[in-house]
C-alpha cells in the first residue's frame, strides 16, 4: 500500500476520470502531421462536458499502439495519456474487452471468445491504469472509473490508495447471472468491481443483475442498493450479521447528453441549411429514415436493413416515397466478428440498392464514415424518423441526440425495447428488432403517423431529455460517491455545464449545486501542460 505522499513532485488532481479511451485519438494527416481526432463512441460523447466543467485530469489511452505521451491539456481537458503495446491492444483491447466481454455482456449475440492470455493482459493493463490514476490522484480525492475494460481498476487502485473515494460505471449491460458464470474469472471481476464505493449502472436491471451475480457468486450480503463487502479492518461498522463490512452501493444512473449543447447547434442557421441540402441530395424523398451506429452487430443494423427491404419488396414503400440512411462509423476493425458484419451489411446495401434503386432516387444511402457533431446534428435534423434497433445497447445516446436537436417538436423516434433508452423515452414507438413483422409495420405507422401525434410524442420526449441531461447525471453520481463515505472530505468540484430545461430552469445547475453542498468543494491543483492540443511524443514504447 503505497499512500499518496504529501507533496507529489508531479501534477495532481482532486478529480480524475479513468476511461480506457481518451476523448482524443491520436492520427496522422496525410502530410504526416500529428491531428488529435474526436474518439468515437458514446463514452466520450458524455464525459466530455463533465470534463470541461471540471478541473480535473482524464486518464485513457490514445488509440494507437506503442506510443507514449507527457500529459497535455486538449481543448480544456487535462490529459493524461497511459500507452498499450501492439500485443496490449490485442489480448487486452480488441481479445478479452471486445471479444470476451463485450459479447458476453450484450446478450452473447455473438459468440464470446475465452483465452487465458487475453486474462493476463487484461490484468496487467488494468494495474497500470490503477498505477497511473493513483499517481496523480490528490489526497482524499475523488476517481471516477469508466466501463467494462478496467473493472478491476477499482479494487487495485483501493490497495494502492485508500484514501481516495472510488466510483465505477458501468456503461454496457450487465449480464443477468446465468450468463455472467460463463465467464472463467466471473469472481476475480466481482471482487475488482467491489473496490469501489458506487458502482453505477444504466438501468435498473443492469444493477439487479450484478447484485444477484454478487450474491450467488461470492455470497456477500445484498440490500437494495446496498452490497456488503466483508474486509480485515477494526475500524469497519459491523454488520447485522457481526461481521466487519464496508458498504457499497450498486445502483443505476441513466446516462445523457449535454442536451442544450445540442439543440444550441439544431438552432444554427447554417446547420439548418445543411439539414436542407441533405434532403435535396437524397433527391427530396418524401421520408427521411436515418440509422446511426458505430458498425457494431450489437446495434441490429442487419435487422433494420431486412425491414427497410422488405418493404419496398413487398411494394408498401417505394425510393421516392422512402430513403434510409445509414451511417455505420468504423470500430474495432481488426476484430474478426466486425469484419465479417461489414461485409454482410455492405453486401446487403449493394442488394437492396440494386434491386430498388432509380436513376433518381437511392434506397439506402450508406456511410461508413465518423462525422463530426455539427454534421450529425444535420442530419438528425433531416430525418423524419430516426430508426434505432439495438439488440442490445446499454444506453445508446444517438436516440437522446435525436430528441435533443428536435426543437421544432417533429420528427419520431422508432427504438428498440432492449437499448438502455427505452427505460427513460417511454413516448418513442417501441420497438422488438427481432420481430421484423412488427418492425415494419413500426415503420409504416411512424410514415403515417399524423403531425399532431408527432408533436405530442416529441415534447413528451424532449421533457425527458432536456431535464436530464449529463451534468444531472454526473451530479448525482458524484453526490452518491459524497453520501457513502460521509465526513471524509471529497475533493471533487461538481460543476455543472450551461443547461437550461424543457420548462426554462437550470435543472443540472441545480443537481449539482444541490451534490455541491454536500461535498467540500476545493479547486484541484492546475495542471502545467503543454499549450492547447500541442503534446508531442516523448517516446516509442513496447509497455
Ligand atoms: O472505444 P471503442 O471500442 O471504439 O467503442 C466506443 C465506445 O462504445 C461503448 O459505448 C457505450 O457507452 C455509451 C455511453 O454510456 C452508451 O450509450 C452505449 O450504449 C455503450 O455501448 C463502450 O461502452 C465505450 O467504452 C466505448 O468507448
Ligand atoms: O459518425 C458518427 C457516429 C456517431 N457519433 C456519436 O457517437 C456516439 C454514439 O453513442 P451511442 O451511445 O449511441 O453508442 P456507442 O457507440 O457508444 O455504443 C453519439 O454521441 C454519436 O453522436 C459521431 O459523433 N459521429
Amino acid at each position: 500500500m503505497s499512500d499518496q505522499p504529501d507533496r507529489p513532485d508531479h501534477e495532481t488532481y482532486g478529480f480524475v476520470v479513468v476511461s480506457n479511451r481518451l476523448p482524443v485519438d491520436h492520427t496522422v494527416d496525410d502530410d504526416g502531421q500529428v491531428v488529435w481526432q474526436h474518439s468515437p463512441g458514446g463514452l466520450v460523447t458524455a464525459l466530455e462536458p463533465v470534463m470541461r466543467a471540471n478541473d480535473g485530469a482524464w486518464i485513457g489511452w490514445a488509440g494507437k499502439p506503442g506510443l507514449t505521451f507527457e500529459p497535455f491539456e486538449n481543448d480544456g481537458i487535462n490529459i493524461v495519456p497511459v500507452p498499450l503495446s501492439e500485443e496490449e491492444v490485442q489480448c487486452y483491447y480488441e481479445g478479452f474487452s471486445n471479444d470476451t466481454l463485450w459479447p458476453l455482456y450484450h446478450d452473447v449475440i455473438s459468440a464470446p471468445t475465452f483465452h487465458r492470455l487475453w486474462w493476463e493482459s487484461y490484468v496487467t493493463v488494468n494495474r497500470r491504469f490503477a498505477e497511473r490514476a493513483a499517481e496523480v490522484a490528490e489526497k482524499d480525492g475523488v476517481v471516477w472509473v469508466q466501463d467494462y475494460q478496467l473493472q478491476l481498476v477499482p479494487q487495485y487502485l483501493r490497495e494502492l490508495r485508500p484514501d481516495l473515494t472510488i466510483g465505477f460505471f458501468n456503461h454496457i449491460p450487465f449480464p443477468p447471472l446465468g450468463i455472467f458464470s460463463q465467464l472463467p474469472w466471473r469472481e476475480k471481476i466481482l471482487e475488482g468491481l467491489l473496490g469501489a464505493d458506487v458502482i453505477g449502472f444504466q438501468r435498473a436491471d443492469d444493477a439487479s443483475n450484478f447484485s444477484r451475480s454478487v450474491r450467488h457468486l461470492l455470497g456477500y450480503a445484498t440490500t437494495r442498493p446496498y452490497i456488503d463487502v466483508p474486509v480485515d479492518d477494526e475500524s469497519a461498522s459491523l454488520s447485522r450479521r457481526g461481521r466487519r463490512v464496508r458498504r457499497v452501493v450498486a445502483k443505476h444512473f441513466p446516462i445523457s447528453i449535454d442536451s442544450a449543447g445540442f439543440e444550441e447547434l439544431a438552432r444554427r442557421p447554417e446547420i439548418q441549411a445543411r439539414a436542407r441540402e441533405i434532403r435535396e441530395g437524397l433527391g427530396n424523398p418524401k421520408t427521411v429514415i436515418l440509422g446511426v451506429d458505430r458498425l457494431d452487430y450489437t446495434k441490429g443494423i442487419r435487422h433494420r436493413m431486412k425491414a427497410f427491404g422488405e418493404l419496398l419488396a413487398d411494394g408498401r414503400l417505394s425510393v421516392e416515397e422512402a430513403t434510409l440512411v445509414q451511417v455505420a462509423s468504423p470500430s474495432r476493425e481488426r476484430v474478426e466478428a466486425y469484419m465479417d458484419l461489414r461485409d454482410e451489411i455492405e453486401l446487403t446495401v449493394g442488394r437492396i440498392n440494386g434491386d430498388y434503386a432509380t436513376m433518381s432516387h437511392t434506397a439506402i444511402s450508406y456511410h461508413h464514415h465518423g462525422y463530426p457533431r455539427e454534421e450529425m446534428v444535420a442530419l438528425y435534423l433531416a430525418a423524419d424518423i430516426m430508426l434505432v434497433t439495438a439488440l442490445r445497447d446499454g444506453m445508446n445516446l444517438v436516440a437522446k441526440e435525436y430528441v435533443a436537436v428536435r426543437h421544432d417538436n417533429d420528427g419520431v423516434l422508432i427504438l428498440s425495447e432492449f437499448a438502455g433508452a427505452a427505460d427513460e423515452l417511454r413516448s418513442a414507438l417501441l420497438v422488438n428488432p427481432h420481430d421484423i413483422g412488427g418492425l415494419k409495420n413500426t415503420i409504416m405507422r411512424a410514415i403515417e403517423m399524423p403531425r399532431r401525434d408527432r408533436v405530442t410524442r416529441m415534447r413528451a420526449l424532449r421533457r425527458r431529455v432536456l431535464d436530464n441531461d449529463v451534468a444531472r447525471w454526473s451530479a448525482k453520481f458524484l453526490e452518491a460517491l459524497a453520501d457513502v463515505r460521509p465526513g471524509h472530505r471529497i475533493a471533487a468540484p461538481p460543476k455543472s455545464s450551461s443547461t437550461v430545461t424543457s420548462s426554462g430552469q437550470a435543472s443540472s445547475a441545480q443537481a449539482a449545486e444541490a451534490a455541491a453542498h454536500r461535498i467540500a468543494v476545493r479547486t484541484a491543483s492546475s495542471a502545467s501542460a503543454p499549450a492547447s492540443g500541442s503534446a508531442a511524443p516523448s517516446s516509442e514504447t513496447n509497455a
